[in-house]
């Protein structure tokens, strides 16, 4: 068993609030993107991408987000209804904003890249008001992703979101999911990412994105087992590091480690690999599994992912997940 204290007994099992935007993935892989003709049109957006993963292993999902008001945004909340995730709480921007594109290259397995279009994005105009207290309060667990924080009003609702969780002992997941390209400056992805972490039961990221939040100097400092430190001085309960193609490690505040294995397949792209990581762990975190179980759930969830075109239609049922591991046995 692992030691997440989930509240039984509610409406949703996750909510999560962050950004809901468009992946345009190259067609015609291994080639830069000047010369790329055309593209596919997948919902895109980490907490987007995570919360269709848990919504296709069987968890009820919903989510809080704005979407811009055009053929994207309506896109994006059908696509939404379409998996089972409850858009009672996505607001249509009614300001002129648009939605965030991600436009894929994908030059090799190995090598592949992100243009953003993220000028004036729908999903950073959330406002404190569209947070609403009844939906987190019917949820297990908040999910909340890093870069929510990268400007105002985001930024504050997300820690109106905070102030719920703790008032209706919901779970907070902390994704740190940085993106460089909305936020002013190194110093406020820190701040606020810390202000974070301090409040989240659950911490996920990559040891870049540690670094990044943790904004430590002594070279002594920088590594996983000071990084788990930190965050159990605070309410932490479990601190997972992703390692790319090396796996995972995943600490808990009773002491415990553990390194997740991958399982190396064909790779079509890198991006993509996060997300189902965490959807199916956390997946696993909720149905009361040992964190080995969580970690080879995430590390197999990712696998199928990277193997795919895209990140969000890509996210694996429980049974696809489990004829692949079975592969490897
Ligand atoms: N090339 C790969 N092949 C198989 N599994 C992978 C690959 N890259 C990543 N993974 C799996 O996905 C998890 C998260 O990947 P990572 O790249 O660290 O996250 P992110 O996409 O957020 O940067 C890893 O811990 C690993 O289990
Ligand atoms: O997060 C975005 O805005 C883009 C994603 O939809 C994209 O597909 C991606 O980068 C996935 O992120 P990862 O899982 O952290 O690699």
């Amino acid at each position: 068993m692992n030691a997440i204290p989930f509240e039984s007994g509610r409406k949703l099992d996750c909510v999560s609030l962050g950004r809901l935007c468009i992946d345009l993935n190259a067609n015609e892989i291994h080639r830069p993107m000047e010369e790329t003709r055309t593209f596919t049109k997948y919902l895109g957006g980490s907490p987007a991408n995570i919360t269709v993963a848990m919504s296709r292993l069987g968890l009820k999902t919903g989510f809080i987000g704005r979407v811009s008001d055009d053929q994207f945004g309506r896109y994006i909340i059908q696509y939404l209804k379409d998996q089972s995730i409850s858009t009672d709480n996505v607001v249509i921007d009614r300001t002129g904003s648009v939605t965030g594109l991600a436009f894929t290259e994908i030059l090799s397995p190995t090598d592949c890249s992100i243009l953003m279009y993220r000028d004036n994005a729908a999903d950073l105009k959330l406002e404190p008001n569209d947070v609403c207290e009844q939906t987190i309060a019917n949820s297990k667990a908040l999910l909340i992703s890093g870069t929510a924080l990268a400007k105002s009003p985001s930024r504050e609702a997300v820690f109106l979101a905070l102030d719920y969780a703790k008032k209706h002992n919901v779970v907070v997941i902390f994704d740190i999911d940085y993106r460089p390209y909305t936020w002013a400056s190194q110093d406020e992805i820190g701040i606020y990412c810390r202000l974070v972490a301090e409040k989240s039961h659950v911490i996920i990221g990559g040891r870049e994105e540690f670094d990044l939040m943790e904004t430590v100097t002594d070279p002594d400092q920088i590594n996983d087992d000071h990084t788990a430190r930190t965050w159990f001085s605070h309410v932490a309960q479990i601190v997972v590091v992703k390692h790319g193609g090396d796996g995972s490690i995943t600490f808990t505040r009773d002491g415990g480690q553990w390194k997740g294995r991958t399982f190396p397949n064909e790779v079509v792209k890198t991006f993509g690999a996060g997300d189902a990581f965490a959807g199916a762990f956390i997946y696993g975190l909720m149905q009361g599994w040992p964190i080995e179980r969580c970690q080879e759930y995430g590390a197999a969830g990712a696998s199928i992912v990277v193997g795919s075109h895209s990140c969000s239609d890509a996210m694996p049922t429980v049974e696809q997940i489990e004829t692949h591991m079975k592969k490897y046995e």
